[in-house]
């Protein structure tokens, strides 16, 4: 459950790189602790600047960043232990198992104790599942594997916050599932999960808060189900008379109409009318009416109302 206590807090962070470039302008973020939180936007829209700023490794331009109640990066040491992060995408060494890359991240932290190194590591893979392919060398893993491995390693320590940079990118579809299955579990025990995506249906599966970025800009932020709320109920009609259907909801004040083939959608007029009004009248005009419905907005439709612009995105 979400408490009043914020895991990530930003006032006005601001990046602009040294070309000039304006990767992250006034960013006002609060994730509260213990939510599942989805920051999407775009290719380009300033996700992994933010995050890169949040993990104490660039400089904000101005404003500032707090991480579990720490300004970032003068906290860096304090805050970095108790945070798992996946950020560049996996790296591990090529020739050498999972368990020994583990074995050998685990050696690099100055404070984990040596005697418990195996059974933190073996607990570790088996967290994600890796238990059964702990020995094989990591050039033998598939990608999904490979970032499996990557939050083993981020997860070698208690954290009370997981900061993942699209950690589905490049997996089939079989290996979004189950990274996201994991993301789900790894939420439930009360940690903060962070993490960014430009999936919209990916923050949707997953998500229980967003923050949606366009052009390094907030856009909007929130619970996904308010989210989702924000975005209108659309009217969906099936007829081989696209075209008069189309003439006829506008005539009856249907705004935003789409038509492709036997499609039509647009938005209710304003006000409580009952769509079955609507109905009548397509049926009353001679518009031969195959299926006549309300679909549900989603968070891609509160996106483009939103923004105006499209979520151009290739899965
Ligand atoms: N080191 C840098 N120097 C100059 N410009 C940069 C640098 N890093 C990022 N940018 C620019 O800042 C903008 C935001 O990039 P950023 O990587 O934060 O976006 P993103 O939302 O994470 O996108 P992606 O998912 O593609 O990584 C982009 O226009 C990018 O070209």
């Amino acid at each position: 459950m979400a408490d009043a206590f914020a895991a990530v807090e930003t006032r006005g962070l601001t990046k602009r790189f040294r070309g000039g470039q304006l990767a992250v302008d006034h960013l006002d973020l609060t994730v509260p602790a213990g939510t599942v939180f989805g920051f999407l936007g775009p290719n380009g829209s300033g996700k992994t600047t933010t995050i890169r700023m949040l993990m104490g490794l660039i400089e904000p331009t101005s404003g500032t960043a707090q991480v579990l109640g720490r300004r970032m990066p003068d906290a860096a040491r304090t805050v970095l232990p108790q945070v798992g992060a996946l950020i560049e995408g996996p790296a591990p060494y090529a020739f050498r198992s999972g368990r020994d890359n583990l074995l050998r991240y685990d050696a690099a932290d100055p404070t984990a104790d040596p005697r418990t190194r195996a059974a933190r590591v073996d607990a570790a893979l088996e967290r994600v599942g890796l238990g059964a392919a702990a020995g094989k060398k990591a050039k033998a893993y598939s990608l999904g594997m490979k970032q499996r491995l990557g939050l083993a390693a981020a997860l070698l320590r208690p954290r009370r916050l997981l900061v993942l940079d699209e950690p589905t990118n490049g997996l089939d579809p079989q290996g979004m599932r189950e990274i996201r299955a994991l993301i789900r579990e790894l939420a439930q025990d009360g940690r903060t999960v962070f993490l960014s995506s430009h999936l919209l249906d990916e923050i949707e599966q997953v998500c229980t808060h967003a923050a949606v970025m366009a052009r390094g800009r907030l856009v909007v932020q929130g619970p996904v189900a308010e989210l989702a709320a924000r975005a209108q109920d659309r009217i969906a009609v099936t007829t081989p008379d696209a075209g008069d259907a189309a003439r006829i909801l506008k005539e009856h004040g249907v705004t935003g109409l789409t038509v492709t083939e036997d499609r039509v959608t647009g938005e209710p007029p304003p006000g409580d009318r009952d769509p079955a009004e609507l109905n009548a009248a397509l049926v009353h005009a001679g518009v031969r009416v195959r299926a006549f419905g309300l679909e549900r907005g989603t968070l891609e439709d509160a996106f483009v109302a939103l923004t105006g612009e499209g979520f151009d995105v290739a899965g």
